[in-house]
């Protein structure tokens, strides 16, 4: 079954808010980009702001679609939908516990993501 995932670039000053994954969860250990699973006919606007709501405490007051990729890891099969978040409201914070940075597009290449989240970190570095 392919799970459908809505995944935010928070975006503010060339840099971007990422987050290391529990090490308990799939994936674990590496860094995301904030986001999770769309509910069963969720939209996935409306999952990216359920779900950055819930995991960094801020309410997204826009975002535009970047790219989708669908992935398979064998265990599981993804399609993720990664959103730019352009313009929100709070301040990110890891409200589950989560290690988080501020990193420069720049310095991307320097964290471990994983497979999926490849090209996508390729393309925002080719971008800025
Ligand atoms: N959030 C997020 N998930 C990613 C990224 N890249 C990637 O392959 N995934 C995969 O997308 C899937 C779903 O994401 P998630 O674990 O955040 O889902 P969730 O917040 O609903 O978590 P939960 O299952 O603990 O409730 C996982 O299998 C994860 O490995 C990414 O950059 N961000
Ligand atoms: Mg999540």
């Amino acid at each position: 079954m392919l799970i459908k995932v809505a995944v935010g670039l928070i975006l503010r000053d060339e840099q971007v808010f990422i987050a290391l994954r529990h090490a308990s969860q799939h994936q674990g250990g590496l860094w995301e980009f904030p986001g999770g699973k769309c509910e069963a006919s969720e939209a996935a606007d409306v999952a990216l702001a359920r779900e950055l709501q819930e995991e960094c405490g801020i309410q997204v007051e826009a975002c535009e679609h970047f790219d989708t990729i669908a992935h398979d890891y064998g265990d599981k099969q993804v399609e993720l939908i990664f959103f730019k978040v352009t313009d929100f409201t709070g301040e990110p914070s890891g409200s589950e516990g989560q290690e988080i940075r501020w990193v420069s597009i720049t310095e991307l290449a320097d964290y471990d993501f994983p497979e999926a989240n490849v090209p996508i970190v390729k393309a925002l570095m080719s971008d800025c």
